[in-house]
């Protein structure tokens, strides 16, 4: 059986999660059970659990070693070979992995998503299609004071220090450059109804092959 990995890079609130997600949630009751599932690359953030909660305040999570990539290139493999896998799963408030795993079946196609995902040279040879999701900086700025203050428990001034210190700067070193990494770019994002469809199109036809 031939196994599709499409990677979707971008941004940290660019719009990756909503892109896949939407391409997922339009395509599963159509498919066979277990043909397509979302895996994303901040499960793969380095447990911290060791180190006190202030320390992991100060991570630079917008660097790739600030991720275990080696066991997601592992995973991916695995994946490819018809082996299930145990992804991890992260507590953004906590800033660590939490105890429990999720189970990933090896489906025909999986999309992975995350901001680091072209950057990495091993990791990138596992993708067969590659997205990048390119949204101007500002808008993804707006996008994530809202998300993690509702969502990952962050105040206003520790989502603007951390863009400052970390979010920006490696955004220009890492996300942006692997940008020519990909196949497909695309505007607009998780609204992008026209790039929405031409994914879900290839996933139809690779799926009848
Ligand atoms: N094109 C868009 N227009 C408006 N809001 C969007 C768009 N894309 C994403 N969002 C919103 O922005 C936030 C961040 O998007 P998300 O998909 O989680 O980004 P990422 O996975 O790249 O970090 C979410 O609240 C999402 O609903
Ligand atoms: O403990 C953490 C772990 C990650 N982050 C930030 O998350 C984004 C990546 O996630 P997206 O869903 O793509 O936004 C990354 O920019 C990290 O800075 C964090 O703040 N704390």
């Amino acid at each position: 059986m031939t196994r599709t990995i499409i990677a979707i890079a971008g941004a940290s609130a660019s719009g990756k999660s909503l892109f896949s997600q939407t391409i997922y949630n339009e395509l599963v009751n159509e498919l066979e059970p277990g043909a397509i599932a979302v895996i994303e690359e901040d499960a793969y953030y380095k447990d911290q659990s060791h180190l006190p909660f202030d320390h992991r305040t100060q991570t630079n999570y917008d660097h790739p070693e600030a991720f275990e990539h080696e066991l997601m290139c592992k995973h991916l493999t695995q994946l490819r070979n018809g082996k299930a896998v145990e992804v991890p799963t992260y507590d953004y408030a906590q800033h660590t992995r939490s105890d429990k795993t999720r189970t990933v079946m090896p489906a025909q196609i999986l999309i992975v998503e995350g901001i680091l995902l072209l950057s990495d040279k091993a990791l990138r040879k596992e993708f067969d299609i590659k997205v990048f999701i390119d949204t101007p900086l500002d808008i993804c700025l707006m996008r994530r004071m809202q998300r993690d203050m509702e969502q990952r428990g962050r105040t206003l001034q520790s989502v603007v220090e951390q863009y400052q210190a970390t979010v920006r700067p490696m955004f220009y070193q890492f996300i942006e450059p692997s940008k020519h990494k990909a196949d497909l770019v695309v505007t607009r994002g998780g609204m992008n109804r026209v790039a929405i469809d031409i994914i879900k199109s290839k996933i139809k036809y690779l799926l009848q092959e």
